[in-house]
């Protein structure tokens, strides 16, 4: 490239960063007097609530003058918030204003056009776009397009475009590192240089460098149910996020970050990605993982998480696994829908509502006023008439109730802050007289001693969904000659306050679908991340409790923890049906960035199908496999591993299969590494030696992984090959391999060539 070129494109850069420069400037002086304005606002309301109030008129005007107060503060803090994140957006631009240029001819012109692509727009004070936002319609050629005529979409539709010059820039701190002309999409020199960088502690984005069929995820705008099976490492995480930023551009004036909704493997991986949306200028969406849903959901029971189910799932016998894989179905869900559908109000199980240990509304007297319903109607609606009834009935109790001694008691000994209170929004002249504004204050005191009632009414705690649930595993057709040994272990657990994984989606579902509860309306798009580790009864319990959501369901069936793998077209199949919509699609990854080349076709060699998966071609050592034949030797190998990988790299993860081994290697390291044990509930990594078993690694990447204990005793099953697969593949740029005694099978198969590893034999015991 000419350098006179480069020049000029650096004096482009300088005066992008200078108006940037002034923009700031601009935004820093509005930022800063919005602030001074929501602080004087913030002071002079908190003046007014300390106001001590002797009248009730008094209180009646001050309430309302308060509510106007709060609504400005809340109109002033989101405007101080929209300033702050331009002004990081502004900031951010000025250390890397762009990293793509592409030249355009449109029909009808003859000069070429130049338009630059960065994480965010910026507009100069003429109107005139400096740098595009990479979301922006115009900027998907850039992802999309060679060389020539290309076609893209706007909002008026379809645009074709001549486009004769695609370039890609490195610019930090305002200076270009480096530049290079393209054909490709997204030409390679650049992946090379991101990729062969070191890990951070966080995810980066990805913006600069999407490929063309990352790019074809974060754009799908029509798909209802998009499913992507990517090989590990082919960018399926870092298509999520940018394709949530992408939608909240393009949906902005209808979609909030909070109506999507990240499922997460776990905490570590929700604190790993944190960063992403922020960068780009957008706030984080919704996380959560499967099991802190099912705990909020079923309060009051330890929901077994997916974690226990590992650590646990070699203890199971032959029954045990035959009734987990009927009850993680889809039959099974639909078998259960069935039978909720046809139960009759003898069948129900309700419940007395009690109220100070009495029976306050008897289970004969519900199940009579539900058995009064049409028969005709849905059981939810009948449970919905059941409980209007019951709150009718309950307020006619508070009626009766209103002028008893106990509440003219009450009424007499409030205290002004709390009758104020209880006098909420009311405003003064709301009231005829005294009586009625008696009765209601009374109304008010007397709801809230019964409110535990209206309570038990409002979350349907009338029926018990566990007697329910029993009921159902008694006489599922599915489960055969497995019933009773299921119905007997689900009572056993829930005797001890506690629930199987396998028994939590369904007991679920049995009770929100009676009662026609539990579904969230606002929830617009739902993501699925590592969906391998989901049954499809799960899946179509969380469809049920988000009913208007588009999914996106990413996954990879090579890295399915102790189960066999499921080819992704027959898994596409069963969510389309189990979803009834035919606006699915099923993309593909098979590229894979994360590992150097030789850790790649390492990993590859342990796959009936490695071959289809493509490695990005970067170079790096080649896994190294240790065999010892003693723990304690090689622990000591381990230990040189870790020695030697720290003088390259922050991080070492040494992985392991389950929680107890990750026990006992730590308690070897802590005293001479320092090294952590990382555990279900942390939230962030630290950096040095790090010991973890691979269910905790699930999504995460580290500079430098060491697999402990590879070894045939340890690995002898082919349902841990996409554990072992899912170890090797979180290695970045090294791997080592400990075995204690004979190396695994799953390792030392036919399509390992020798020359792809290097292998350190310890013979002597
Ligand atoms: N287009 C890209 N440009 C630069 N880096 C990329 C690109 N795609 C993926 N990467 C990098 O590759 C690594 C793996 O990406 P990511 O974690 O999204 O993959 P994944 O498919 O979710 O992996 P896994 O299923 O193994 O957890 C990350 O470091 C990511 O930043």
């Amino acid at each position: 490239m000419k350098n006179s070129e480069e020049q000029q494109e650096q004096k482009r850069v300088d005066q992008v960063v200078s108006k940037l420069g002034t923009q700031i400037a601009k935004t820093a002086a509005e930022y800063d007097r919005a602030r001074t304005e929501t602080k004087n606002v913030q002071q002079n309301y908190s003046t007014n609530t300390s106001v001590n109030y002797f009248e009730v008129d008094d209180r009646i005007e001050t309430s309302a003058e308060l509510q106007q107060q709060r609504g400005l503060v809340s109109r002033l803090t989101e405007n101080e918030s929209i300033l702050k994140r331009q002004l990081k957006t502004y900031q951010q631009l000025q250390k890397s204003p762009y990293f793509g240029r592409i030249d355009i001819v449109d029909p009808g012109e003859t000069q070429p056009e130049s338009l630059y692509i960065g994480t965010a727009s910026f507009v100069d004070e003429n109107g005139e776009f400096l740098v595009y936002d990479w979301r922006a319609p115009i900027s998907s050629i850039y992802y999309n397009g060679t060389l020539g005529d290309v076609t893209y979409e706007t909002p008026m539709g379809n645009q074709t475009t001549d486009l004769v010059k695609k370039r890609q820039f490195q610019i930090n701190d305002g200076q270009i590192i480096n530049m290079f002309d393209t054909n490709e999409t997204v030409g390679d020199e650049m992946l090379q240089t991101v990729l062969g960088q070191q890990n951070d502690e966080q995810m980066q984005n990805i913006v600069a460098t999407i490929q063309r069929e990352q790019n074809d995820i974060i754009r799908d705008t029509t798909s209802d149910l998009l499913v992507v099976q990517g090989v590990a490492g082919s960018g399926k995480t870092s298509a999520i996020l940018q394709r949530i930023a992408f939608l909240l551009y393009h949906s902005r004036d209808t979609l909030e970050a909070d109506q999507i909704i990240l499922f997460s493997p776990n905490k570590l991986f929700s604190h790993y990605i944190s960063d992403v949306l922020p960068s780009l200028g957008e706030r984080n969406m919704r996380q959560v993982t499967l099991a802190e849903f099912f705990d909020n959901r079923l309060k009051g029971l330890h929901v077994q998480t997916l974690f226990d189910r590992y650590e646990s799932s070699e203890q199971l016998s032959a029954a045990e696994v035959a009734i987990d894989e009927v009850k993680e179905s889809g039959a099974y869900m639909d078998t259960l829908t069935a039978y909720c559908d046809q139960l009759t109000a003898e069948e129900l199980r309700f419940t007395h509502i009690l109220f100070n240990g009495e029976i306050f509304f008897n289970k004969a007297e519900i199940q009579e006023i539900f058995a009064q319903w049409p028969t005709a109607k849905k059981v939810a609606d009948r449970i919905l008439a059941t409980k209007n009834e019951l709150i009718k009935r309950l307020k006619r109790r508070i009626n009766q109730e209103l002028d008893a001694d106990w509440v003219n008691e009450e009424i007499d000994e409030l205290s002004d802050e709390h009758y104020h209170e209880l006098l909420g929004n009311k405003r003064l002249g709301d009231f005829q007289d005294e009586v009625t504004e008696r009765k209601y204050i009374a109304t008010k005191i007397v709801s809230a001693r019964l409110r535990q009632v209206y309570d038990a009414i409002f979350n349907n705690n009338f029926l018990d969904p566990y007697l329910q649930y029993g009921d159902y595993l008694k006489q599922c057709p599915l489960l055969k000659q497995f019933s009773s040994q299921a119905y007997e272990q689900f009572n056993a657990d829930i005797e001890l306050h506690q629930i199987k994984l396998a028994d939590s989606a369904p007991l679920l579902y049995l009770r929100d679908y009676i009662c026609g509860s539990a579904q969230n309306q606002t929830m617009k798009y739902l993501f699925i991340d590592e969906m391998q580790d989901y049954s499809i009864a799960q899946l179509k319990y969380l469809r049920y409790a988000f009913p208007k959501t588009k999914w996106t369901l990413l996954g990879d069936s090579e890295q399915a923890l102790f189960k066999n793998v499921e080819a992704p077209e027959a898994l596409l199949t069963k969510l389309q049906t189990a979803f009834g919509t035919n606006k699915a699609r099923l993309i593909s990854l098979m590229r894979s960035y994360r590992s150097t080349y030789p850790i790649m076709t390492f990993a590859k060699s342990l796959l009936p199908n490695g071959d289809d998966i493509e490695a990005f071609n970067r170079p790096g050592e080649l896994p190294k496999i240790i065999i010892d034949p003693t723990a304690e030797v090689a622990i000591n190998s381990l230990k040189k591993e870790i020695t030697n990988y720290l003088k390259e790299v922050k991080t070492v993860a040494v992985l392991t299969k389950n929680m107890t081994e990750a026990q006992q290697i730590n308690a070897a390291l802590a005293r001479e590494f320092n090294s952590t044990l990382l555990q279900d509930a942390d939230r962030t990594l630290p950096t040095g030696v790090v010991v973890l078993p691979i269910y905790l690694a699930k999504g995460l990447e580290f500079d430098a992984v060491v697999a402990w204990n590879v070894s045939q005793d340890n690995y002898s099953d082919q349902s841990l090959l996409g554990t072992l697969y899912t170890i090797i593949t979180r290695a970045m740029h090294a791997i080592s391999l400990i075995s204690v005694g004979e190396l695994s099978s799953l390792i030392a198969n036919p399509h390992l060539a020798l020359d792809q590893v290097r292998i350190q034999r310890e013979l002597q015991k």
